[in-house]
């Protein structure tokens, strides 16, 4: 009899599961099919398997060779079937430098992809905000502290932090150490940036091997985007469990949650000299000096409303900052220095520029200057690097028109600095680093690559940290050059140095070694 009970309710239990998955099954082909023909997109070109799911992009990003291959992929299908392609259900994307003044136009209104804007875990940060009316309000708080009058105005605090990178060198070479570039500017960038943004320097460089558990960091942060693209929220579930946990699967990203709470308790101390009232923060006791303002300080003192005044938010804005600022600028640094010591002659062409320049090999001069030094080959290395190679996709709540294709509202439509910066008709022989194609006495050949550089997006999410960003490139490469001779110790372009993987960053393949120096000299005139 209970044999019998048993037998009848495991044949129901089947009977309800097996019954589950088939309407699971039957609905996912509808939807499957509803994206292929029915969707306000079907009409666009591209492979039918890309309309019909988003696993079409995590196969090739998370299953094809080492990853981070969607962009080859979508090369491939912009090649087959033009300018303007369908890569997802709800995805397009254009291949046109002309419509960047479209898609990225400075004051429309523009929303973030919900896929994107949780790739780092900082939802609550600029970065991260999804609608453009929220996004507007959160950067207007942040701009005045980035601009290019606030960086000139505390660029001592980067020259004082490329001396040290500069002292650390040295010290290298009385040791013949061997020094990781992506490692070395990785602590540079983040002191100057944490110095800069938090007015509290995370000291990297005062360490022999320039801390390289900080440039691991960073990397465990963008190693996971790929994943963090197709699981939105992963990132905050890693977040969410203990550190110890999280050491024994992803040890990377288990330092980023130490650093999270050490931002955590800064921010707090911040949060505990400031005395709140119902309406708005004020000060406690006397005013900071310029130096030590921080974009904390600046939230706090703004007119931003009292819920934008948390500690939650302002952690998660001071983690996007760091990880926007490290890879980027580390990766455009070490490559710049690769292809300069490649080419003998343009090695030996910046460095009479910059004796000519600078006064003494310890000698800074101001940003300011730098900018009118011809050679000093800032452009062609960001515009080789591609530091973000990721594609920026943005949604517009009104229709928009590409050529002769109107572009439904809501539709995600994304492009790629890389289409701009590696793009043959504008920069003939583009992956050819040649820092002498910017010296052209054509303005109209000048004008043409001056729009299409665009490294750092434009409009209105365009980085923030651009002025930030170039005045420490512009320093680090001068006062490098000026002072060291360098050699390339077994660095293989293809290895170590060309971007293989997008993972929002450009990454070359998992094999690479890094690209490695010593220093052979020093000059003393
Ligand atoms: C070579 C260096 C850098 C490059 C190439 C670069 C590139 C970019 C690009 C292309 C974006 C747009 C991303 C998007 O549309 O989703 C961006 C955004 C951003 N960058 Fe940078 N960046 C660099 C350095 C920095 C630095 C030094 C900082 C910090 C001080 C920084 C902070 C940010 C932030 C906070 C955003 C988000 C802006 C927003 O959504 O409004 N970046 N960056």
């Amino acid at each position: 009899m209970l044999d019998t009970i048993d037998q009848s309710f495991s044949f129901s239990k089947s009977f309800v599961g097996g019954l589950a998955l088939g309407c699971f099954l039957a609905w996912y082909a509808g939807r499957l099919a509803y994206n292929v023909f029915l969707h306000p997109l079907s009409k666009f070109p591209g492979p039918k398997l890309a309309a019909a799911t988003r696993w079409y992009e995590g196969y090739f990003d998370l299953l094809v060779g080492q990853g981070g291959q969607y962009m080859y992929e979508v090369d491939r299908i912009h090649q087959k079937y033009g300018a303007i392609v369908r890569i997802g259900p709800n995805e397009l994307h254009v291949k046109d430098v002309e419509y960047y003044d479209t898609l990225y136009a400075l004051g429309v209104k523009r929303n973030k992809v919900p896929y994107m804007i949780d790739i780092f875990g900082t939802t609550l940060s600029i970065f991260g905000t999804e609608k453009h009316e929220l996004h507007r309000s959160r950067r207007m708080v942040l701009n005045p502290f980035f601009s290019k009058r606030s960086v000139t105005r505390l660029e001592s605090v980067i020259q004082e932090k490329v001396r040290l990178l500069c002292d650390t060198m040295s010290a290298c070479k009385d040791r013949r150490q061997v020094i990781q570039l992506r490692d070395a500017f990785t602590a540079s960038t983040v002191d100057i940036t944490t110095e800069y943004s938090f007015a509290q320097c995370a000291n990297t460089l005062a360490q022999p091997d320039f801390s390289p558990e900080w440039d691991q960091m960073v990397r465990g942060v963008t190693e996971i985007v790929p994943l963090a693209r197709q699981f939105p929220g992963i990132i905050q579930i890693t977040r969410a469990l203990p550190i110890s946990f999280v050491k024994v699967f992803n040890p990377l990203s288990a330092k980023y949650s130490e650093f999270e709470r050490l931002i955590r308790g800064q921010v707090s101390e911040i949060f505990a000299s400031y005395s709140s009232s119902e309406e708005e923060f004020s000060v406690i006791g006397t005013e900071k000096p310029a130096y030590a303002r921080s974009i904390f300080h600046e939230v706090l003192n703004s007119k931003a409303p009292k819920h934008e005044k948390t500690v939650d938010h302002m952690t998660q804005e001071a983690l996007s900052v760091v990880a926007a600022a490290s890879e980027t600028t580390s990766s455009t640094l070490a490559t710049t220095i690769f292809h300069v010591l490649s080419n003998a002659q343009i090695r030996d062409r910046l460095k009479a520029e910059l004796k000519e320049a600078m006064e003494g090999p310890r000698s800074l001069i101001e940003w300011r200057r730098l900018e009118q030094l011809p050679y000093l080959a800032m452009k062609e290395g960001l515009r080789i690097t591609v530091p973000v190679c990721g594609r920026l996709p943005l949604v517009s709540p009104s229709p928009l028109q590409y050529k002769e294709w109107t572009i439904p509202a809501g539709a995600y439509i994304g492009m790629c600095p890389r289409d701009a910066l590696h793009n043959p008709a504008i920069y003939p022989s583009p992956l050819t680093f040649n820092p002498s194609r910017w010296l052209t006495n054509d303005p109209a050949e000048k004008k043409v690559m001056d729009l299409a550089f665009l490294p750092f997006n434009k409009g209105s999410r365009m980085c923030i940290g651009a002025h930030l960003a170039y005045a420490n490139i512009y320093h680090v490469l001068s006062a490098v050059f000026r002072r060291f001779d360098l050699e390339l110790v077994d660095t293989i372009r293809e290895r170590d140095v060309d971007m293989a993987r997008d993972h929002f960053g450009m990454k070359p393949v998992k094999e690479s070694k890094g690209i490695r120096v010593r220093v052979v000299g020093e000059a003393d005139i």
